[in-house]
């Protein structure tokens, strides 16, 4: 099978290489085009712009930070959206708000082309392992021609029906997320700043009924402030912010993950949004993020 990516970031070039490791070929796009020369190094072919990449290939596949990033590749000159028509389908994996992701829908679909929205949960490691959770709506003809690629990115994927479902389910997973990273910092900050080892709750956690991968993961590299990004501070607070507006929008009031925006959002101020969004624990450590 032949798809074309685009994006290289953390999680882009991960999946892409997944896809070339399993017999895929690949033609990779990014906005640093300098970046593709990894994966040309792997057997990928590079596309000079998106339009170039969707006229070679008849699956495509993005992976882009943001709105504004996911809109952009789409709607701007040298765009998807110049060379996208019929027999063509485009698949964005990049967490936006189902605004977003309509729009994109709404304009492949008027050139003829069909439209996946599927975003995923899982970070840099199950990227690279193939364990992603994918999180698909839109087309259906498209989820099922996707499914081999899918199989090799995901563990598991679900077909969420009408655009929009998918983009809502990630931002429901990274609001909890969200909120749970800052629950932990608050315990690791009050165990440590009430004469406990922060340590050994980690251990205690992860006995009981509240232990989880990301607690096991996560916690040990915070206590030593090590930050390296799998997942980067500033989108996971993208999510907390496109998660609240989703709220706002249903009327569902949302207190934890407001408070929990606040802290994501002090860490960006701080300068720690390109380290991983455990970050947030320099903010939170020492008595709470008033005192940042
Ligand atoms: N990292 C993670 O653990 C996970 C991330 N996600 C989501 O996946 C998406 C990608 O995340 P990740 O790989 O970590 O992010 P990175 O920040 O590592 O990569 C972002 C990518 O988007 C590109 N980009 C940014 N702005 C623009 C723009 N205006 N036009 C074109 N390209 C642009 C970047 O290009 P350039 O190289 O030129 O900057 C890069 O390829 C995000 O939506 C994120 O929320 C989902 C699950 C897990
Ligand atoms: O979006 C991030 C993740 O870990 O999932």
């Amino acid at each position: 099978m032949e798809v074309g990516f685009l994006g290289l970031g953390i999680m882009g070039k991960a999946m892409a290489a997944n896809l070339l490791r399993h017999g895929f070929r690949v033609t990779v796009w990014n906005r640093t085009l300098s970046k593709c020369q990894e994966l040309v190094a792997l057997g990928a072919t590079v596309g000079e712009t998106p339009a170039a990449v969707v006229a070679k290939c008849r699956y495509t596949i993005a992976m882009l930070s943001d709105p504004i990033a996911a809109l952009s590749v789409v709607f701007d000159k040298n765009g998807v959206l110049e060379q996208i028509g019929n027999g063509k389908g485009y698949v964005d994996m990049s967490t936006v708000d189902a605004a977003t992701s309509s729009k994109i829908s709404e304009a492949v679909k008027q050139k003829g082309g069909a439209f996946l929205e599927a975003p995923v949960s899982g970070s840099k490691k199950p990227a690279e392992d193939g364990q992603l959770v994918i999180l698909a709506a839109g087309d259906k003809a498209l989820y099922d021609d996707m499914v081999p690629a899918f199989d090799i990115l995901g563990k598991k994927s679900f077909f969420l029906g009408e655009i929009g479902n998918g983009a809502k389910m990630k931002l429901v997973v990274n609001m909890i997320m969200g909120s749970m990273m800052n629950a932990l910092s608050e315990g690791l900050s009050l165990a440590d700043n009430s004469g406990l080892s922060p340590q050994t709750l980690l251990d205690v956690l992860d006995l009981g009924a509240i232990a989880n991968p990301m607690f096991k993961l996560k916690g040990p590299s915070m206590l030593k402030g090590s930050y390296n990004p799998a997942f980067p501070l500033k989108h996971q607070q993208k999510d907390m912010r496109l998660a609240l507006s989703l709220g706002d929008e249903n009327a569902v009031s949302m207190p934890v993950a407001a408070a929990s925006n606040e802290a994501f959002k002090k860490a960006r101020s701080l300068e720690l949004g390109d380290l991983d969004f455990s970050a947030v624990y320099e903010v939170l450590k020492g008595g709470g993020s008033s005192q940042a």
